[in-house]
C-alpha cells in the first residue's frame, strides 16, 4: 500500500505534506524521520498533516512534526503550505480558512496573487508559558551559552521562540550557538533560536536555527518572533520586511493583545507515493 503526499516550500523551508482526511496516515517518530530524510526518504524540514476539524468553527486540523519526529504546535510556513494544499487539492473552495492547530486557532486568507495571508494569534510573553524559565516577563532576559553572556527576547508564537540581535548576520554564529541555546536548560521544551540583523525599523534580516530541524532557509513562527521582539525593545514598528535566507515576509503587528499577520508565498515542489 502506497501513501500520496505532495511536497510543497515556503521561502525554501520544506514540507511533506499528507492528507489524512482521504488516507489512513500512520506516523510514528521512526517513520516521520524517515519520510524527512534527505537521502533515505523524501525530505524537509517538517511533516505536515492535514486532518478533520477538532476544534468548533474550524474546517481543519493541521499537525506538525519537526524532521527529528518530534510534534509541535505551529509552524508558518507551513500553514500558508497547507492553506494552498487544501485548495489545490479540492478540499475547499475559501479564501478564508479557519484551522485549528496544538497551539489553538489561526485564520488563512488566500490572496488574489496567490500569497497567503495568516492571523498567527497574539504572541504570548508570560514566561511559564512559552516555556521559559525567569522569575518574571521582561522585553530582554540575559542568559548564559558557552561562558557568554547573551541578551534574548522569548516569546511563543503556538511554539517557543529565543531572539537574538546580531550586527552582522552574514558572521552570527548561527552553528555555535543555536544548537546550544535550542537546549538550553531554561527552556524546557527546547526553543527555536533567531538571530536577527536590523536594518531599518521596517526591515530586518534574519537566520533560524530551528528546534528539531536545524538551520532552515526560512521560519515563519520565527519571523513572527524576530518582529515582536524588536517591536518590544523599541527598534521596530509595522510592518516590517524580514529577509530570511529563502526571501522575504511581511510581519504586522499592532502591540500586545493583538494578533500578528505573516504574508508570503507558498508553493508546490512536486506529488509522490510513497511505500508505508
Ligand atoms: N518552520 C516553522 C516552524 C516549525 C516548528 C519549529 N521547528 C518548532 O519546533 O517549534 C515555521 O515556519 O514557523
Amino acid at each position: 500500500m502506497k501513501l500520496r503526499f505532495t511536497k510543497m516550500q515556503g521561502l525554501g523551508n520544506d514540507f511533506v505534506v499528507f492528507d489524512a482526511i482521504r488516507q489512513r496516515v500512520e506516523l510514528t517518530p521512526e517513520i516521520i524521520r524517515h519520510y524527512a530524510d534527505r537521502r533515505f526518504g523524501i525530505g524537509c524540514d517538517q511533516l505536515l498533516l492535514v486532518e478533520p476539524p477538532r476544534l468548533p468553527g474550524t474546517d481543519f486540523h493541521y499537525r506538525i512534526f519537526n524532521a527529528d519526529g518530534s510534534e509541535v504546535e505551529q509552524c508558518g510556513n507551513g500553514a500558508r503550505c497547507f492553506a494552498r494544499f487544501v485548495r489545490d487539492q479540492g478540499l475547499t473552495d475559501k479564501d478564508e480558512i479557519p484551522v485549528g492547530t496544538a497551539a489553538g486557532r489561526i485564520r488563512l486568507h488566500v490572496e488574489p496573487d496567490g500569497q497567503v495571508r495568516v492571523d498567527m494569534g497574539c504572541p504570548e510573553l508570560q514566561p511559564e508559558r512559552i516555556p521559559f524559565l525567569a522569575e518574571a516577563e521582561a522585553d530582554t532576559y540575559a542568559i548564559e551559552v558557552a561562558d557568554r553572556a547573551l541578551t534574548i527576547g522569548a516569546i511563543s508564537m503556538g511554539n517557543p521562540h529565543a531572539v537574538l540581535i546580531v550586527d552582522d548576520l552574514d558572521r552570527a554564529p548561527v552553528a555555535e550557538l543555536g544548537p546550544l541555546l535550542a537546549s538550553h536548560p531554561r527552556f524546557p521544551q527546547r526553543v527555536n533560536v533567531g538571530f536577527m540583523q536590523i536594518l531599518s525599523p521596517n526591515q530586518v534580516r534574519l537566520r533560524v536555527y530551528e528546534r528539531g530541524a536545524g538551520e532552515t532557509l526560512a521560519c515563519g513562527t520565527g519571523a513572527c518572533a524576530a518582529v515582536v521582539s524588536g517591536q518590544l525593545r523599541g527598534h521596530l514598528s509595522s510592518p516590517t520586511r524580514v529577509s530570511l535566507p529563502g526571501g522575504d515576509l511581511v510581519i504586522e503587528w499592532a502591540g500586545p493583545a493583538h494578533s500578528v499577520w505573516m504574508t508570503g508565498p507558498a508553493t508546490p515542489v512536486f506529488q509522490g507515493e510513497i511505500e508505508r
